[in-house]
């Protein structure tokens, strides 16, 4: 028991009495390190980001799921040098067991798709929204959870889902009043490095760990990125070749190097010719140094951008075909991406698309005298019954209070229950716009 201001004290069959000569200091009443609290006004903010996210999934037929945000640590530990992996906010319960906090929803999504197995009719569209945590050393001064919210499409191995997915996407930045000349979308495959890796043979247990590394090439000096890639045996000429075809701009520039029977090439034309039937060409760019971070990728990879470059991926993703038989299962073709909620806010900061959101009261309800506390609450309640905000006012308070309530509240009316007009069937009414008053019965309230 939190007690503030009283040291708890239990004596044997006493039960708990506290002692409050002994002041406690006040508990610390920020959240821990890296995490946030979300008052009204903040979460007002974050209700509404979550409604659009909610609104584009329902009007692309996804159905939502969800998952515990504590996940057996196995479900996160892979072997590619992931910062999300390294950061991971793990523990061992009182149980013994290894758990954390899932710094992704992917791999519940895998493993709830695992766990359902044949009595799942494929596709599967599926969107979630939940809080995912990292353990970094606060010397960054990072936040250390964030929501995401995920889309995914299970069961569908063309590029139509990846245009499905990204479809979503310009579908929710175009609700928030965000165009194609603020945010673009950097399109890649992930099977332009497999061929050039192919081509210097190396093995392709190394794949995702090389991905890993060159996802960092715009964050990292080069001589770095090399060091890191010849620790995976990737000799010098390779990293040119690699580098090399991270530069690349365009589709024809790609066939050049990869050839016209490259499946790289293929799926992504097919996509570009996807988007033109959408209507979002305008979105995309091809961008070869496109790779994510994450080491599942197997195919398209995409993130949208500010074309103002002055923040971070607003949101990323790509097709994960190889992930499920990393948990033992069979694979089954995937795609999705994972949208946070921070980026997204300081873009329309930048863009000045902040929407206002106050707390909208209709009705403050106020008994003037006690006795009429009861018909008060009845008045609420008819109010409510009907559809209408009501702020019931619990306690007895002056007019004075009333009215700077009713202002805090931008209220629309202020209906006061007094004693004489009560006693002849009617309230009194005050319409905070047009301040007229009047005496109406509980009827004409709702006309
Ligand atoms: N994966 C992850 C989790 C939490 C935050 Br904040 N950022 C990334």
């Amino acid at each position: 028991r939190g007690m503030v201001g009283g040291r708890v004290t239990t004596t044997a069959n006493e039960g708990i009495q506290t002692d409050s000569t002994t002041l406690t200091s006040l508990v610390s009443v920020d959240p821990p390190r890296g995490t946030r609290d979300f008052p009204p006004e903040d979460m007002r903010l974050r209700s509404w980001l979550f409604q659009h996210f909610r609104e584009v999934s329902r009007l692309f037929a996804f159905e939502e799921i969800d998952f515990p945000v504590l996940e057996s640590e196995e479900l996160f530990v892979r072997k590619a040098g992931e910062e999300i992996t390294q950061q991971l906010y793990n523990f061992e319960d009182k149980g013994g067991r290894r758990v954390a906090l899932r710094p992704e929803l992917t791999p519940s999504l895998a493993r709830l798709v695992l766990q359902k197995g044949k009595s799942l009719s494929l596709p599967l569209k599926w969107f979630a929204i939940g809080q995912c945590w990292r353990y970094e050393r606060m010397t960054r001064g990072r936040r250390r959870e964030h929501y995401q919210w995920n889309m995914d499409i299970i069961g569908i191995s063309g590029v139509e889902a990846e245009a499905e997915l990204l479809s979503a996407i310009v579908t929710f930045f175009t609700r928030l009043g965000i165009t194609a000349s603020d945010v673009g979308i950097k399109i890649s495959n992930r099977k332009v490095l497999q061929a050039v890796l192919a081509r210097y043979s190396i093995p392709d247990e190394s794949f995702a760990a090389v991905c890993v590394i060159v996802d960092k090439i715009e964050k990292l000096p080069r001589s770095e990125i090399e060091n890191e890639l010849a620790a995976l045996q990737v000799p010098s000429d390779a990293i040119d070749g690699i580098l090399q075809a991270l530069t690349l701009k365009s589709l024809d520039d790609l066939e050049d190097l990869l050839g016209a029977e490259s499946g790289a090439v293929a799926e992504l034309k097919q996509l570009f010719a996807l988007a033109d039937g959408y209507g979002f060409s305008d979105w995309l760019n091809f961008d070869a140094s496109v790779v994510r971070g994450l080491a599942y990728y197997t195919g398209t990879v995409f993130e949208a951008f500010d074309r103002e470059r002055k923040l971070r991926a607003i949101c990323g993703g790509g097709r994960y075909d190889q992930l499920l038989s990393t948990y033992g299962g069979a694979d089954t073709p995937a795609c999705g991406f994972g949208f946070g909620d921070a980026v997204i806010i300081e873009l329309l900061k930048e863009r000045n698309l902040m929407p206002e959101l106050g707390h909208v009261v209709d009705d403050v309800v106020l008994a003037l005298e006690d006795h009429l506390k009861a018909p008060a609450a009845m008045v609420a309640a008819h109010l409510r019954n009907a559809g209408r905000v009501v702020d019931l006012v619990l306690e007895t308070k002056r007019l004075k209070w009333v009215f700077k309530h009713t202002e805090r509240l931008h209220a629309k009316r202020l209906v006061l229950l007094g004693a004489t007009e009560w006693n002849r069937g009617t309230l009194r009414v005050k319409d905070l716009i047009t301040r007229e008053e009047s005496d109406v019965t509980l009827d004409d309230l709702l006309t």
